[in-house]
């Protein structure tokens, strides 16, 4: 009889389930399940999302034993299978990320600068918390990890957890950028061989080669630099996802050599992008009042009408195709491309061998087996060099307590670099994150 895997996703009440739920059940044939279980430290949320999987599995998949809950233990004995998306602090504290480097007129992110050293910060406990439960009760379980921010956590586990080989750290953004090329080159998506390098939300295509061996990333580059770049599901997207796309333009026009990650775009123009934000009112508020009440309230009414048949809860299933065929690809072998968080070991030659570098790796039963891209030109290793630093020092900081590698950490950070800004910015967050930091001195 064929296999059926036990998964839990750890962050059920995340904005992002309703959309995994129905990729797991749009894959039933190719990815087998024997049960799934939503699990969450908020009671609330999990319940409104539970109810709606509930309704939505016995109506899709009745094959698969589907429960919610709050309880560790039933959430993590005997997995194959974690994916791990929580948010510590939720969107309030993502709120205040944003918030307070950008009242000192730096960038303010929920991954990039200041903001992404403070949600760091406060992922790295519980991550890490998770991991010994979910070793404790399921030793041989793949934990797949996107909690954000991904290289900051990727790290921190690699510094935890430096044996444990079922740990894979991945991010969705290089998948939506193939679909989106996808769309501008007439392609399907999944015929892109990409060579890929860098760090997590820090990275670049250099190829992105054809079923012929054709390397279309010129015309790629040509197709942008002259028409712009509008993302495959523009008409989903809230405007300052248009407008970060938007950016990948000016990028090529300033850097032609490779396609690059998004989220450059906050290192590379740091004050032309502090400026054209609203402190006032971020991104956190605009997922707050859009995505996070429309996904609540899609679910509450799926209940109230006892049926997910009506409902159109899922806007944007790239995220969710991407982490179920993740785990797809390593339950089947079936050695499908990947871009990967990986630890570099010479994959990028000329930058340090212990960083957690982002590269395409052809994923399988045995894990990542990454393709290395030799040395990367001096631009781009300092550009890596100098983030990988700042990263590495935000993970010291918090294992240390330590207040001077933190404020090192954020004069680092090419959103930040003068040291008095970070000061004072730092200052403000240790404020705002008591709850949740380790003490800085
Ligand atoms: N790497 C990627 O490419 C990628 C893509 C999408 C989302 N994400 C990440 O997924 C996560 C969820 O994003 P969201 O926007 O849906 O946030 P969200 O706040 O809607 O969901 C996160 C959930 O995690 C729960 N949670 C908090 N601490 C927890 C803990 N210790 N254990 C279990 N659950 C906990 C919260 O109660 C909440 O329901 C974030 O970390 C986000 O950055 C990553
Ligand atoms: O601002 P948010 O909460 O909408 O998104 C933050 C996440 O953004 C990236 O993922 C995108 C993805 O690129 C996009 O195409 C679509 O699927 O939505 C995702 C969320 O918007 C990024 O890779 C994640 O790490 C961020 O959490
Ligand atoms: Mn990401």
């Amino acid at each position: 009889m064929d296999k059926r895997f036990n998964i839990v996703l750890v962050g059920g009440g995340s904005t992002w389930t309703p959309g995994i739920l129905k990729a797991i059940c749009k894959k039933q044939k190719d990815f087998p399940l024997a049960s799934i279980v939503l699990y969450d430290v908020d009671e609330e949320r999990q319940e409104v999302i539970g109810k709606f999987g509930e309704i939505l599995f016995r109506e899709e998949y009745p094959e698969a034993k589907f429960i919610y809950t709050t309880d560790k233990k039933v959430a993590f004995t005997d997995m194959d299978f974690v994916f791990c998306q929580m948010r510590t602090g939720g969107y309030p504290m993502r709120e205040l990320d944003e918030k307070i480097p950008l009242s000192e007129g730096v960038i303010g992110q929920e991954t990039c600068g200041p903001g992404g050293f403070a949600y760091g910060m406060r992922s790295i406990r519980d991550m890490i918390e998770l991991v010994n439960d979910v070793r404790e009760m399921s030793p041989d379980a793949w934990i797949l990890n996107y909690t954000n921010p991904a290289a900051i956590v990727a790290d921190a586990l690699n510094r935890v957890f430096p044996d444990d080989k079922k740990i894979l750290n991945i991010c969705d953004q290089p998948v939506n950028l193939l679909r989106s090329y996808g769309r501008l080159l007439d392609m399907d998506p999944s015929e892109f061989e990409p060579v890929y390098f860098g760090l997590n939300h820090f990275g670049w295509f250099t190829h992105l080669y054809n079923k012929n061996g054709v390397d279309m990333a010129p015309k790629l580059k040509e197709i942008i630099t002259t028409g712009g770049f509008i993302p495959v599901d523009a008409e989903q997207r809230d405007q300052s996802w248009l407008d970060t796309y938007a950016m990948v333009r000016d990028m090529l026009v300033d850097f032609p050599e490779y396609l690059p990650n998004t989220y450059l775009q906050y290192y590379l123009y740091p004050d032309y992008k502090a400026n054209k934000l609203d402190p006032n009112y971020t991104r956190a508020n605009e997922v707050m009042n859009g995505r996070e009440k429309r996904v609540f309230q899609e679910c509450r009414d799926a209940v109230n009408a006892g049926t997910t048949k009506l409902s159109d809860v899922v806007h944007n299933d790239a995220h969710g195709d991407m982490i179920v065929e993740v785990a797809e690809a390593i339950a089947f072998n079936k050695n499908k491309t990947y871009i990967v968080i990986i630890q570099n070991n010479g994959l990028v030659e000329n930058v340090p061998n212990d960083a957690m570098v982002e590269v395409a790796a052809s994923l399988g039963i045995n894990g990542p087996k990454p393709y290395g891209v030799g040395k990367v030109d001096t631009f781009y290793k300092a550009m890596i060099e100098n983030q990988f630093a700042y990263e590495r020092l935000t993970v010291e900081a918090y294992f240390e307590g330590s207040y001077n590698k933190a404020l090192k950490a954020l004069t680092l950070n090419r959103t930040v670099v003068d040291a008095k800004k970070g000061r004072k910015i730092l200052d403000k967050l240790i404020d705002a994150n008591k709850d949740y930091w380790p003490k800085l001195v």
